[in-house]
């Protein structure tokens, strides 16, 4: 369940009359999502998504507007949020911050075809092309600062060898990315999961979900992609997704040297983010609303193999 907070018609339908966005007809809470409570809306003119943010730092919600209109400025499909006749997209309904979304057409994909992960990379490679000269900044929270920092909390819930896995990943981690200069920087979705996708058939009619957005390694998003989209049940990577992805994404953004040598490395990194992530959801700091939390060990199983079998040869630029 998503919705936190219900709302009734009234309630929504008075909200709507700031916005120019038709006159309310019905709403309907959505099932999915596990942060905020979403609602879709539909009114005479048009389809829409209302969402109350829940929790997090609401003093970032700014960063998320500005992101995402500087996104859809730019043709990226992405939902722009509505803004009212002032001109001003972030309110609050029932005591909690809300916004108005277009609602994005499709369905996530949970197998991605070849033609999914083609317009998958494509966008990525656009939105990370556009991205670095967007001007907000949120540093990146899931960075190896966090990874340093949090993954104490969950060793004793670890069994010696995953203990041990755990703290010497970090370590390489830290010595591995040392040597490197800075990477390419820039806004990044920073959970780009399939979930977080509409696709309408093979064209890809939305992406969703930035409230894990900030600023930082390009890289970071690209290899959190491509451990969702282009793994194997047992963990190893996919090659025809990898190479279909990844092709896509360099054919609008390039890789550059450092980021080709420490891709192995990222995508362990990335790999190690989640399953602590999750660990520390079941473990240390469950949600307080009932949801299942995510399976910490699909992140493990990951992980693994990116050790055993290391990364994939990436596609040569084709430009
Ligand atoms: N702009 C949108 N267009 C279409 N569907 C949306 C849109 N925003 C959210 N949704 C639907 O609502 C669900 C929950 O939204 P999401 O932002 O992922 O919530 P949460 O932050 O709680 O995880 C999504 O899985 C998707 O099905
Ligand atoms: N999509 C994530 C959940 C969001 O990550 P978080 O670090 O904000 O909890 C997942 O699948 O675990």
């Amino acid at each position: 369940m998503a919705v936190f907070t219900p709302l009734s018609d009234a309630q929504v339908a008075a909200f709507l009359k700031r916005f120019d966005v038709g006159h309310f007809v019905s709403l309907q809470g959505v099932a999915g999502g596990t942060e905020n409570s979403t609602f879709f809306v539909t009114t005479d003119r048009c389809e829409l998504v209302l969402t109350l943010f829940e929790q997090g730092e609401h003093d970032e919600l700014p960063f998320f507007v500005d992101l995402l209109d500087y996104l859809d400025e730019h043709r990226l499909p992405v939902p722009g949020p509505v803004h009212d006749h002032e001109g001003i997209a972030l309110h609050s309904l029932s005591n909690k911050p809300a916004l108005l979304f277009p609602r994005m057409p499709g369905r996530h994909p949970e197998a991605p075809n070849l033609a999914q992960c083609q317009a998958l990379g494509d966008t990525l490679g656009r939105l990370h092309g556009v991205s670095q000269h967007f001007s907000g900044h949120r540093p990146n929270p899931r960075d190896l600062h966090w990874l340093q920092a949090m993954h104490h909390k969950v060793l004793t819930y670890l069994s010696p060898d995953d203990q041990t896995l755990m703290k010497n990943e970090v370590d390489d981690f830290e010595s591995a990315f040392s040597q490197y200069a800075e990477l390419p920087q820039g806004a990044i979705h920073g959970d780009l999961f399939r979930d977080n996708t509409l696709f309408d058939g093979d064209a890809l009619g939305g992406i969703i979900d930035f409230y894990n957005g900030c600023t930082g390694d390009l890289l970071f998003d690209l290899a959190i992609v491509i451990n969702d989209w282009a793994s194997n049940e047992d963990g190893t990577l996919n090659a025809e997704r990898y190479d279909t992805l990844l092709s896509a994404y360099q054919a609008r953004r390039p890789l550059t040297q450092d980021e080709r040598d420490v891709w192995p490395v990222m995508l362990r990194m990335t790999a190690l983010r989640y399953w602590l992530s999750r660990l520390l959801v079941v473990y240390v700091d469950p949600p307080a609303h009932d949801l299942t939390p995510h399976d910490p060990e699909r992140f493990h199983t990951i992980l693994n193999a990116r050790i055993a079998h290391g990364a994939l040869p990436l596609p040569e630029a084709d430009l």
